[in-house]
């Protein structure tokens, strides 16, 4: 019997979207986990990589994790993987108002699944996905960490204002889960 892939975040709405991106279409049970797993920092497969290690030193079998950062081309892809720390500090508006000074407001969200098999032997698997975009004053609704102040290329509205089926039909995360998926059903 295959095991099941535990998923481990603290975020319960990229839990959310996971499930509703992967629905049915995923050839393996996977269990979510919440668990707030430390991030050493350094380059964004490093910390993906360590974050994954770490899950599988505690959850012992097949683990999957995911990163999530929000690069400002403006600032040379920062604050990357550090966005999270900002956004707690700055709020959306203060994201926007981080880029006052630059004319360029162009972004980019790329989301990172890291992957263990969950043999003591195993390499770390990594499955990226990225949409660009560019940050706006902050609109729509507040659920969901920077969404109110990205809107992606192309678009005219944020991923905070469009439906959750529409972001999920061309976010980062959706670009990475279906690599993820590719690889598993090719494994199948
Ligand atoms: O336990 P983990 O999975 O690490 O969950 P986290 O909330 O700590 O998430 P990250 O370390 O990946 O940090 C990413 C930050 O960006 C936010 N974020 C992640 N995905 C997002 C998305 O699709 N839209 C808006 N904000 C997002 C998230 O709330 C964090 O503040
Ligand atoms: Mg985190």
């Amino acid at each position: 019997m295959t095991k099941p892939i535990t998923f481990v975040t603290g975020n319960s709405k990229k839990l959310e979207e996971v499930v509703a991106i992967l629905g049915n279409t995923f050839p393996r049970q996977i269990v979510a986990q919440k668990a707030d797993l430390p991030e050493l920092q350094g380059e964004i497969e490093e910390i993906c990589t360590k974050k994954c290690q770490e899950a599988f030193r505690q959850i012992k079998g097949p683990v999957l994790v995911e990163d999530t950062c929000l690069c400002f081309n403006a600032l040379k892809g920062l604050p990357g993987p550090y966005i999270k720390w900002f956004l707690d500090k700055l709020g959306p508006e203060g994201l926007y108002r981080m880029l006052g000074n630059f004319e360029n407001k162009g972004a980019e969200a790329v989301c990172t699944f890291a992957y263990h098999p969950g043999n003591p032997d195993d390499q770390v698997l990594l499955f990226q996905g990225k949409t660009e975009g560019e940050i706006v004053q902050p609109r729509g609704p507040r659920d969901f960490g920077w969404d109110p102040c990205f809107q992606p290329l192309g678009y005219k509205e944020t991923f905070a204002e469009m439906p959750k089926s529409e972001k999920n039909k061309i976010s980062h995360r959706y670009r990475a889960l279906d690599k993820v998926r590719d690889h598993f059903l090719k494994e199948k």
